[in-house]
């Protein structure tokens, strides 16, 4: 799904009107309509509401929402929040044509909310994402009082005070909703981890605005969705035999850390990979062997517990490096060593990053179209601090692009970036995956997905996504507390089941 600025939204919505051709006061209407359905599934009881409306279009949207719900029986009251003297065409249209049609409270000052605890919802119509300077005044304190009120909060596009493509500060004004129901398209501020108190459960429902145009329309990010995970996803011939299905080679593991190469090698197994190999220090030879029966396990000729000589590559379809492999001084020779010998990309994470953090050289000689896994951590020690999650886009897009790799930050939404400029946002995965071993586990699926021919980009946006889902199945099985690595490679089938649609 396309993740659009608001001036791309504006955009939209005008060719919309020009070319459906529909008025924007009906655009508004559907808009409306659109969330009033959600809200009456959401909840059915008829709870007594409150709509905040601001008295731009946001709080239009508030007008025709409260019209539709009192026509359905619900007991909903508008305040019109009067943060400016003038309102726009179409909240001033539909204010005069419904306003009779249920309580309305007038609101110039903060004394003239009405008192909150009489209400079961609020819903948030104040400001949308035509927000362009911080909440100030009385709007603020409301906000303020929104916030304290216990309520459950449903924010309409998006939550008041929450900038849409830019830095948002802890300290202004900003509504924490529970559930965002928002239109059309996703907004930037959506996927960053920081704003998660203000955003709450995302859901972005279609509202007819031209799909043809919004796909023209130059925007660096999306979302993954799974459809777009299906038409990436490469079909399976009867007649393929295991070659056909590539060997891959993980280099992972040190003494004392052979679970490293067992989790990265298990999930290839699991991820379709026609063969994988390992290559491990000699004092890990044995114990992998019997974790897993199905790997080849190539000893490091040099080293007993740690990676000191790469095995020659030329014969594999994919390569990864760093689970567990720690960053003794031999290893950093041996990545050095591999990064000169080696052909095509590599798949890089965990110690192989942390080598590569504290060498200007290597991270100038990384194969192109490799994929770097980091956690944010990692992601920092490669780029430096920055003092905000969208200088940390910024960062990862200027990385991806100088260097021509494909690098992703691992957390909720794991952003993927190209070397194009274009960002991945991921949808799937929940907090139980925070546990060790889940990174190695991601570096097997995508190591097994290059090994059967997807391209770095797809191997990485397939295989964050169906990582995530497997995480989401084995939370749903086991709960996210209990939840371990082991669990997500298990969940792997069902997660491959599902976006197969061949197999449904
Ligand atoms: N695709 C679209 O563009 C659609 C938009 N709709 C709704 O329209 C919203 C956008 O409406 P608007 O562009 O009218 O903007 P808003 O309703 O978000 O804001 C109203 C106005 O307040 C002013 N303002 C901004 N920040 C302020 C601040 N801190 N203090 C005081 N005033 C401030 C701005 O001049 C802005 O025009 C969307 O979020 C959505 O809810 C829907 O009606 C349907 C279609
Ligand atoms: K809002």
């Amino acid at each position: 799904m396309r993740i659009l600025s608001p001036e791309q939204i504006h955009a939209a919505d005008r060719f919309t009107i020009e070319n459906e051709p529909i008025t924007s006061e009906k655009l508004m209407f559907r808009a409306a309509k659109t969330f009033s359905k959600w809200f009456r599934n959401h909840a059915p009881n008829r709870p007594k509401s409150l709509i905040l409306c601001g008295v731009g279009n946001n709080g239009g949207d508030g007008i025709v929402i409260a019209k539709l719900l009192a026509q359905k029986g619900y007991p909903v009251e508008v305040a019109v929040v009067r943060f400016s003297p003038k309102s726009s065409r179409d909240f001033n249209h539909y204010f005069h044509q419904y306003s009779s049609l249920f309580p309305v409270h007038e609101v110039e000052t903060v004394e003239d909310l009405p008192p909150l605890d009489q209400y079961k919802i609020l819903i948030d119509g104040i400001f949308g994402v035509g927000l362009n300077r911080p909440i100030e005044g009385f709007s603020a304190e409301i906000i303020h009082k929104i916030n304290h009120s216990g309520k459950e909060i449903i924010a309409i596009d998006i939550a008041s005070g929450l900038y849409a493509e830019r830095a948002s500060s802890k300290e202004q004004a900003i509504i924490r909703p529970s559930h965002t129901i928002s239109f059309q398209v996703g907004k930037l501020a959506f996927y960053l981890p920081e704003n998660h108190d203000f955003v709450g459960d995302l859901h972005i429902l279609d509202i007819g605005l031209d799909q043809e145009f919004i796909q023209s329309l130059h925007a660096p990010f999306a979302e993954s969705n799974l459809e777009d995970i299906r038409q990436m996803l490469m079909p399976r011939d009867k007649y393929d035999h295991k070659g056909s299905y590539g060997h891959a080679l993980i280099i992972a593991g040190s003494y004392g850390m052979a679970g490293a190469c067992a989790l990265s090698a298990k999930a290839a197994l699991r991820s379709g990979a026609g063969l994988v190999s390992v290559q491990c220090p000699t004092r890990c030879v044995e114990v992998l062997q019997v974790a897993i029966p199905e790997a080849m396990v190539i000893p490091d000729e040099v080293g007993h517990k740690h990676f000191a000589k790469p095995t020659l590559t030329g014969q594999f379809d994919a390569v990864a490096v760093g689970p567990g492999i720690g960053t003794h001084e031999m290893t950093q020779e041996a990545l050095a060593n591999l990064f000169a010998t080696h052909e095509g990309p590599l798949v890089l994470d965990a110690d192989a990053l942390n080598i590569i953090s504290q060498s200007p050289a290597l991270l100038k000689n990384i194969p192109r179209g490799s994929v770097l896994t980091p956690h944010p951590k990692e992601f920092e020690r490669l780029v430096g601090k920055t003092s905000n999650q969208f200088e940390r886009l910024e960062n990862l897009q200027a990385l991806a692009v100088e260097h021509q790799i494909i690098c992703l930050i691992k957390g909720a939404n794991t952003a993927i970036g190209l070397p194009d400029g274009r960002v991945y946002f991921n949808p799937t995965g929940n907090p139980g995956m925070a546990t060790g071993g889940s990174g190695d586990v991601l570096t097997g699926i995508i190591t097994a997905l290059m090994a059967q021919g997807y391209h770095a980009e797809e191997a990485a946006i397939v295989g964050v996504y169906v990582h995530g889902l497997a995480g989401d199945y084995a939370a749903e099985a086991l709960g996210m507390t209990s939840l371990i690595a082991s669990d997500i490679i298990a969940h792997l089938p069902k997660a491959f089941q599902k976006i197969d649609h061949n197999l449904w």
